[in-house]
C-alpha cells in the first residue's frame, strides 16, 4: 500500500473503493498469518511459540495502524461518502483499538500479558491426594470431578485447588494488563477498555438495555434458585448453607456455577418419568469423538447450511494431545482465507461436551455464511450474534423429538411430567446462566473504569456473585485470592456480556425459525431439524456478517429491531408455573450481600456421628486450607 504522505487529501469515493479492494486483498493474507501464529501457540504452549505469536501480533497492529493512517491522510473526507457500505468499512478501519498507542513496547506487553495469563490458566493443576486423586488439570480432570462428585469436601477441595492454581497466580499480571490496555485505548479516544468493548454494540443505551433485560428475567431465575437450593439442602444438609439464602458455589456440578446441568440427577422433578441422559446414550451407541462432530455437522446440513470444509477435519485439534501443553478451552477459528476453518477442543464423550461441539460448530457455520464479505465485515452483526448462532441449535438439538430423530431416545414422551423434566433440564443451563452471563462484565467494566481497584478485585467479584447469583464462597476468600482469574475469559481477555446477549437472542431466533417452518405447539418442543426453510431464514441474517448494524440483521430474522425476553419467557412459562407451586413454602431470593459467617466447610468435630469423612482425611483437608 502506498504510504499516504504529508497533508490530508480528499480522495474521491471511487478512489476510496479502490483502496478498500487493495486493503481486502492484503488484509486476508496478513490476518491469515496472524491467526496461524496464534493457533500454533494455543495448540502448543511454548516460549518460542509465544514469541512468534507476539511478533505476529505486533506486525498485524503495525499493518492496522498504517491502514488507518492512509485513510486519515488520503481519504480524510470518507465520512462524506454516499455508499453506506464504503463508509462503514472506513469507519471500522480507522478504529484500531489498542494498536493506536505510540509505544511498541507497551503494545507488545498487552500481547505477552494476555498470552502469559492464558498460559497460567491452561497449565494450572490442582492436587487432591486427600481424596485419592493426583494432580488434575482443569480439562478433563477437575471438570469431571466437579460434574460427578457428590462429596461436599471433595468438591470444595477441587474448587479451592483450582482457584489457587489459576486466579491466585494472576493478580499482579492482571493489574498490569488492565493498566496498559487502558493506557493504549486512550489513543483511540476511549475513556477505558470497557467503553471500547461496549462501543462494538453501536447502541448508546446498551448498558441500560441489558440491565432491563436481566431485571425482566430475574423472577424466573429466583424461582429456579429457590427450588435448587431446597434440593441441595436435602442432599448435603442445611448446616452448610448460610442463613441469608445463598447456595455454596461449589455444589452446581460446574467450576463456576454457571451451568447447572450436571446436577440434574439431584433436582429431577419426576424421577419416574422420562428424561434423557445423553452421555449414557452416546456411550451405549458407541460414539467416538469424530462422530460427535459428524452428528453436529449433519444437523446444520439438514437445514441447508454448509458442511465443514475438508481442511476442517485434518487441521482441527479435536482431542487433547498427550505430548504437549495446549489451551484446552474450546474455541472456533476463522483463518480468513476463505477455506481454512478449525475447532480446537479437548473433546470428551459427555453431554456437556457434545453441546460445546454444537456451539463451536455454530461459530464455524457463521464464518462460512459470511465468507464472501470483505474481510472487515467477517464478524457477527455484534458479538452476541456470534454466540447466539453458536447456541441456537441447542434449543432444537436437546428436544426429545430430536433425541429420537438421531437415535438417542427410544420413545418421545408426551406426558406432562416428562415435559417438566425436560424444561427443568433446559433451565439448568439457559436460566441458571443469566446472572453469571450478566455479572462478569459488570465486574470488568468496573475494573476498567477504576471503580474496582486491585485492593477490591475479589471483594467486588464476590459482591456481584452473591448479589446476582445468590451463591457464596464455601470458604473464606481474601484479596490474596483472585477468583475472577479462575474463569477463562478473564485471563483470555474475551468480553463476556456477549453470552448474556446471546441467551436472549437465541430464544427470539428460535421462535422466529419455528414460526417460519410453520411449527405449531409449545416453543420448547420445537425442533427445526431437516427443515431447510429454517436454514434459509438463518442464512439471510448470517451472510450479512457485520456489514449492517445488528438491528438490521435482527429485523431480517425476527421482523423486530430490538432484543426481547418474551420468547424466552414464553418458552419457560410452563416451568415457571410449576416452580411457583413447588416453592410455595420457600423464601424466594437471598440477601444481596455476601454472608458474614461462611459456615464451616467441615462437619461438626470428627467425634460426632454425623461427620461423613474420617478424621485423617478431615485433618488432611484442614491442612489443605
Ligand atoms: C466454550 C466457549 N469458548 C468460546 C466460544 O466459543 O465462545 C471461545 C473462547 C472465547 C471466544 N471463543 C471462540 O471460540 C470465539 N472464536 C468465537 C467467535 O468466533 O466469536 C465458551 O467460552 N463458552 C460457551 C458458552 C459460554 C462460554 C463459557 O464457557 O463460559
Ligand atoms: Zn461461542
Amino acid at each position: 500500500l502506498a504510504l499516504g504522505l504529508g497533508r490530508a487529501q480528499a480522495g474521491t469515493e471511487a478512489e476510496g473503493v479502490q483502496f478498500l479492494e487493495e486493503y481486502n486483498a492484503k488484509a486476508g493474507m496478513v490476518l491469515n498469518k496472524n491467526v496461524k501464529a496464534s493457533w500454533n501457540y494455543y495448540t502448543n504452549i511454548t516460549e518460542e511459540n509465544l514469541d512468534i505469536m507476539t511478533a505476529s501480533n505486533l506486525e498485524y497492529a503495525a499493518f492496522s495502524k498504517e491502514v488507518a493512517r492512509n485513510i486519515t491522510t488520503r481519504f480524510s473526507n470518507w465520512n462524506t461518502y454516499t455508499n453506506a457500505s464504503v463508509k462503514r468499512q472506513f469507519k471500522k478501519l480507522v478504529d484500531i483499538g489498542f494498536a493506536a498507542i505510540n509505544d511498541t513496547e507497551k503494545l507488545k506487553s498487552i500481547s505477552t500479558l494476555e498470552a502469559e495469563l492464558t498460559g497460567i490458566y491452561s497449565t494450572g493443576k490442582a492436587c487432591l491426594p486427600e481424596f485419592g486423586k493426583g494432580c488434575l488439570s482443569l480439562e478433563p480432570g477437575l471438570t469431571d470431578l466437579m460434574a460427578g462428585s457428590r462429596n461436599y469436601q471433595e468438591l470444595l477441595a477441587a474448587w479451592k485447588g483450582w482457584r489457587d492454581a489459576s486466579g491466585k497466580k494472576m493478580k499482579s499480571k492482571y493489574t498490569q494488563f488492565v493498566n496498559v490496555m487502558n493506557e493504549a485505548i486512550a489513543f483511540s479516544g476511549y475513556n477505558d477498555t470497557g467503553e471500547y468493548w461496549r462501543s462494538w454494540y453501536e447502541t448508546p443505551s446498551f448498558e441500560e438495555d441489558v440491565k432491563n433485560l436481566y431485571e425482566q428475567l430475574r423472577p424466573l431465575y429466583e424461582q429456579l434458585h429457590a427450588y435448587v437450593r431446597r434440593k441441595l439442602m436435602n442432599k448435603y444438609g442445611k448446616q452448610y448453607f448460610p442463613d441469608n439464602g445463598h447456595i455454596p458455589a461449589h455444589l452446581f456440578g460446574n467450576m463456576w456455577s454457571q451451568d447447572w446441568g450436571n446436577i440434574y440427577d439431584l433436582v429431577e422433578p419426576y424421577p419416574d418419568a422420562t428424561s434423557v441422559d445423553i452421555t449414557a446414550k452416546m456411550l451405549e451407541k458407541g460414539y467416538n469423538i469424530t462422530h460427535m462432530y459428524r452428528v453436529a455437522e449433519e444437523f446444520f446440513t439438514s437445514i441447508g447450511l454448509d458442511p465443514m470444509p475438508a481442511g476442517f477435519w485434518t487441521k482441527s485439534m479435536l482431542e487433547k494431545p498427550a505430548d504437549r501443553e495446549v489451551v484446552c478451552h474450546a474455541s472456533a477459528w476463522d483463518f480468513y482465507d476463505g477455506q481454512d476453518f478449525r475447532i480446537k477442543q479437548c473433546t470428551a464423550l459427555t453431554e456437556s461436551q457434545f453441546l460445546t461441539v454444537h456451539h463451536e460448530m455454530g461459530h464455524v457455520i457463521y464464518f462460512l455464511a459470511y465468507v464472501n464479505q470483505p474481510v472487515i465485515f467477517r464478524d457477527g452483526a455484534n458479538t452476541g450474534f456470534h454466540e447466539g448462532m453458536a447456541d441456537i441449535v441447542s434449543l432444537s438439538f436437546q428436544t426429545p423429538e430430536h433425541m429420537k430423530a438421531i437415535g438417542l431416545l427410544d420413545e418421545i414422551p408426551t406426558d406432562n411430567k416428562s415435559d417438566l423434566n425436560f424444561l427443568l433440564k433446559m433451565a439448568l443451563d439457559k436460566v441458571a446462566f443469566l446472572p453469571f452471563g450478566y455479572l462478569i462484565d459488570q465486574w470488568r467494566w468496573s475494573v476498567f473504569k477504576g471503580a474496582t481497584t486491585p485492593g477490591t478485585y475479589n471483594h467486588d467479584w464476590w459482591d456481584l456473585r452473591c448479589q446476582y447469583q445468590g451463591i457464596s464462597p464455601p470458604i473464606e476468600r481474601s484479596e490474596d485470592d483472585f477468583d475472577p482469574g479462575a474463569k477463562y475469559h478473564i485471563p483470555g481477555n474475551t468480553p463476556y456480556i456477549r453470552y448474556f446477549v446471546s441467551y436472549i437472542l437465541q430464544f427470539q431466533w428460535h421462535k422466529a425459525l419455528c414460526d417460519e417452518i410453520g411449527y405449531v405447539g409449545p416453543l420448547h418442543r420445537c425442533d427445526v431439524y431437516r427443515d431447510v426453510s429454517a436454514g434459509n431464514l438463518l442464512r439471510e441474517m448470517l451472510k450479512l456478517g457485520s456489514s449492517k448494524p445488528w438491528q438490521d440483521a435482527m429485523e431480517v430474522i425476527t421482523g423486530s429491531r430490538e432484543m426481547s425476553v418474551l420468547p424466552m419467557v414464553e418458552y419457560f412459562d410452563p416451568l415457571l408455573q410449576w416452580l411457583k407451586e413447588q416453592n410455595k413454602e420457600e423464601n424466594i431470593g437471598w440477601s444481596s450481600s455476601c454472608p458474614t459467617n461462611i459456615p464451616s466447610p467441615y462437619p461438626p468435630s470428627p467425634t460426632s456421628a454425623s461427620s461423613n469423612i474420617n478424621p485423617s482425611t478431615l485433618l488432611a483437608s484442614m491442612v489443605l486450607l
